[in-house]
């Protein structure tokens, strides 16, 4: 049974970005320790930008073995490969390019120069994922790999990767990777994983700041229908972890902020 959402809060989007990396490399260094290697699907958004850049300075950094980290991102701009718009070139220039990596374990999304268009770079990104999957001995079923942390932003319309409210992406159940059209928020073509290979991850981690964010946060979690509120469909296998700001959390029901509901920090 994939697990309920959880919620914890920090004061401002800096402390939250601080909070978030420090918690993320624990995590990887934690499994790296248990199995030698992680895997952590990288988000675009401000924050999940920002949470890159706090990892490149926690002096935690060097407790994990980057070069044993496999790196996959959820959702892409379909933009040329070196556009300033790509979470790939976001995600280098805030903290890969400054890590010993493994370039085999790393796999951005295709870009406008080197497919025709977002379905072929989502089709060949599904092709990835199954051979990763064959791999790391996921079974001869496993459509995607095995996915420790999967980061996520969310908009003021409450999307989550580039799945976007009533849209085409965010209905597909057969495939695990989309190509989108028509994005409501720029650049209006992109790439994304699906909703079902989003929820395989072990542990998924929303992580939003802004006051812009607080209705989008508060209808997720009080439970509203997917399609209309991406968010809302999101379940880790072990853990849904909301990481807001104060702002962000302004709406949050409240029978997710009693004691019970906050995971230890
Ligand atoms: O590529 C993207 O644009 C995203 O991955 C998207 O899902 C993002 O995470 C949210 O829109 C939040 O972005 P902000 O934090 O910038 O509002």
């Amino acid at each position: 049974m994939n697990a309920e959402p959880t919620v914890s809060i920090q004061a401002d989007p800096a402390i939250l970005a601080a909070t978030a990396a420090g918690r993320l490399v624990a995590k990887l260094a934690a499994l790296q320790a248990e199995r030698g290697e992680a895997t952590v699907v990288l988000t675009g958004g401000t924050l999940g930008i920002a949470m890159l850049a706090a990892v490149g300075e926690a002096e935690s950094v060097a407790d994990v073995d980057w070069s044993r980290v496999n790196f996959w991102w959820g959702d892409e701009r379909f933009v040329a490969k070196d556009s300033p718009d790509r979470n790939e070139l976001q995600a280098r220039a805030a903290l890969l390019d400054r890590l010993a990596l493994d370039p085999a374990r790393v796999h951005p999304f295709g870009a406008a120069d080197e497919f025709t268009g977002p379905d072929a770079a989502a089709a060949a990104y599904a092709d990835e994922l199954r051979e990763a999957a064959r791999v790391d001995g996921a079974g001869a079923d496993a459509a995607v790999p095995r996915f420790d942390v999967l980061l996520l932003g969310i908009g003021p319309d409450a999307h989550i990767a580039s799945l976007f409210p009533e849209m085409a992406g965010i209905r597909e159940t057969a495939r695990t990777v989309v190509g989108v059209h028509g994005s409501p928020k720029p650049p209006p073509e992109r790439v994304s994983l699906t909703l079902g290979a989003i929820n395989s991850a072990d542990e998924i981690w929303l992580v939003a700041g802004g006051k812009d964010k607080a209705g989008a946060v508060g209808l997720a979690l009080a439970g509203a229908s997917p399609v209309q509120v991406p968010a809302a469909g999101v379940r880790g296998r072990r853990q849904t972890l909301w990481l807001l700001d104060e702002q962000a959390a302004a709406e949050v029901p409240r029978s997710l902020l009693d004691g019970d509901s906050r995971p230890e920090d």
